[in-house]
C-alpha cells in the first residue's frame, strides 16, 4: 500500500481485524470484524458504541498496544506497520483509566513524559500547557494531592507533551462531572481550533452528537455508520406513535405518508419524523380515515434501536 494516499487523512483504517487468542478457559474471541475508518484532518470526529464493541481495540491498535489481525491502518500518512515510530508520534492518547505515577508533581511527570518522546529541552511547552488545563497552581504539588478530576486534565495535558496533530480520547467523561466536563471540552474545543484532530470515544450519543462532525458506530466489531453528524441525526429523526382505537380496525387504515403498522393486539404504530410532521397531523389523518382514538403514546428511538436499524439497513 501507498501510505501516501492516505495524506488526506488523520487516520485511514481498512480491513482491520483482530481475534484475541483463546486459552483453555476462554474461547478465541473476533473484537473487530473488518473495520473501515477514515477519520479527516482537523474534525472531531467520535466513535461511539456500547461496551465491548470494539472501540478500546481499535484505539490500541492504533497506539501500537495491540497487533491487529489483518488490515492496513496508517496514521497522519505513516503505515503503523511500516513506520510505527512516526505514526505513535502523531497521536496523543489520554486513556480511559487513571493511572499514573503519583511520586511526582504535574510538572515532573510531564518532563518525564516529554522526554520519553525524544522532545528537546528547548522545545518543551510543559508550563503552557499545564496552564491552558487550569493546572499551573497545581505544577510542583504531589500527584497524589489531586482531585480526580486535576488528574484527568493532567492526563489530557500529558497526551499533549509532544504536540501531536490528533489527540484521542477514549471514555474522556466516564464518571466525570459536568463542570469538569464542560472545562475538560473547552481545552478540547481550543486544541480543535488551533488544528489538533480530535478523535473520541464514548457510548454516549448525547456526547458525540454535541461534539463530533463526524460519528462511525461500532457494534459487535462492525462499523454499522460512519457519517457526518447531522446526516446521522437526520436518519435517527424517527419516533413511533402507538394508538389503540376506540374500536378494533381490521385493515390497516391509509394514513397517507404515515408509516403504519397494525398489531396483533389491535393496535397502530405510526412511524413519523418529528422535524417534519406532529402528533396532531397523525390525528388528523386517523380522524379523516375514520379511526377513534381511545389512547396515545409516543416511543423515543433509543440507541440500542439505532444500533438495530443501522445493522438492519447496512445488511438490508
Ligand atoms: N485482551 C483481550 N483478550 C480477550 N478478549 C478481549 C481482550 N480485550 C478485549 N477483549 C474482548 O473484545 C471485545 C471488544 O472489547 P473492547 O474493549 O475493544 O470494547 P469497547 O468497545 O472498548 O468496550 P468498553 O467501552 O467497555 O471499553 C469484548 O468482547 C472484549 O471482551
Amino acid at each position: 500500500m501507498d501510505f501516501n494516499s492516505n495524506a488526506d487523512y488523520a487516520i485511514a483504517a481498512r480491513g482491520v481485524r483482530k481475534t484475541y487468542g483463546g486459552n483453555g478457559k476462554s474461547p478465541a474471541k473476533e473484537a473487530l470484524k473488518g473495520v473501515d475508518i477514515f477519520v479527516k484532518r482537523g474534525t472531531i470526529f467520535g466513535l461511539l458504541g456500547p461496551n465491548g464493541a470494539g472501540k478500546s481495540t481499535f484505539i490500541n491498535i492504533l497506539a501500537g498496544l495491540v497487533r491487529k489481525s489483518a488490515g492496513e491502518v496508517s496514521v497522519w500518512g505513516f503505515d503503523i506497520d511500516r513506520n510505527p515510530r512516526q505514526a505513535r508520534a502523531a497521536l496523543g492518547i489520554v486513556p480511559q483509566e487513571i493511572n499514573m505515577e503519583v511520586f511526582f508533581t504535574p510538572l515532573e511527570g510531564m518532563e518525564i513524559q516529554a522526554g520519553l518522546y525524544g522532545v528537546p529541552k528547548s522545545q518543551r511547552r510543559s508550563m503552557e500547557i499545564l496552564t491552558a488545563l487550569g493546572l499551573e497552581d497545581k505544577a510542583n504539588a504531589y500527584v497524589r494531592m489531586l482531585s480526580g478530576g486535576m488528574k484527568r486534565r493532567l492526563l489530557v495535558a500529558k497526551a499533549m507533551v509532544h504536540s501531536p496533530p490528533i489527540l484521542i480520547l477514549d471514555e474522556p467523561t466516564a464518571g466525570v462531572d459536568i463542570e469538569l466536563r464542560k472545562q475538560l471540552w473547552e481545552y478540547v474545543l481550543k486544541l480543535h481550533e488551533q488544528g489538533v484532530t480530535i478523535v473520541l470515544t464514548t457510548h454516549y450519543l448525547e456526547e458525540a452528537q454535541e461534539l463530533c462532525k463526524e460519528i462511525a458506530i461500532i457494534n459487535h466489531g462492525e462499523v454499522v455508520a460512519c457519517e457526518p453528524t447531522e446526516k446521522l441525526i437526520s436518519s435517527l429523526d424517527r419516533k413511533m406513535l402507538m394508538v389503540t382505537p376506540n374500536e378494533n380496525v381490521s385493515v390497516k387504515p391509509d394514513l397517507g405518508d404515515f408509516d403504519v403498522d397494525l398489531k396483533d393486539d389491535g393496535s397502530l404504530a405510526i412511524s413519523y419524523q418529528p422535524s417534519k410532521s406532529q402528533v396532531a397531523d397523525i390525528l388528523a389523518r386517523l380522524n379523516s380515515a375514520g379511526v377513534s382514538v381511545k389512547d396515545i403514546t409516543t416511543v423515543e428511538a433509543d440507541l440500542e434501536d439505532v444500533f438495530l436499524e443501522l445493522t438492519y439497513h447496512n445488511k438490508g
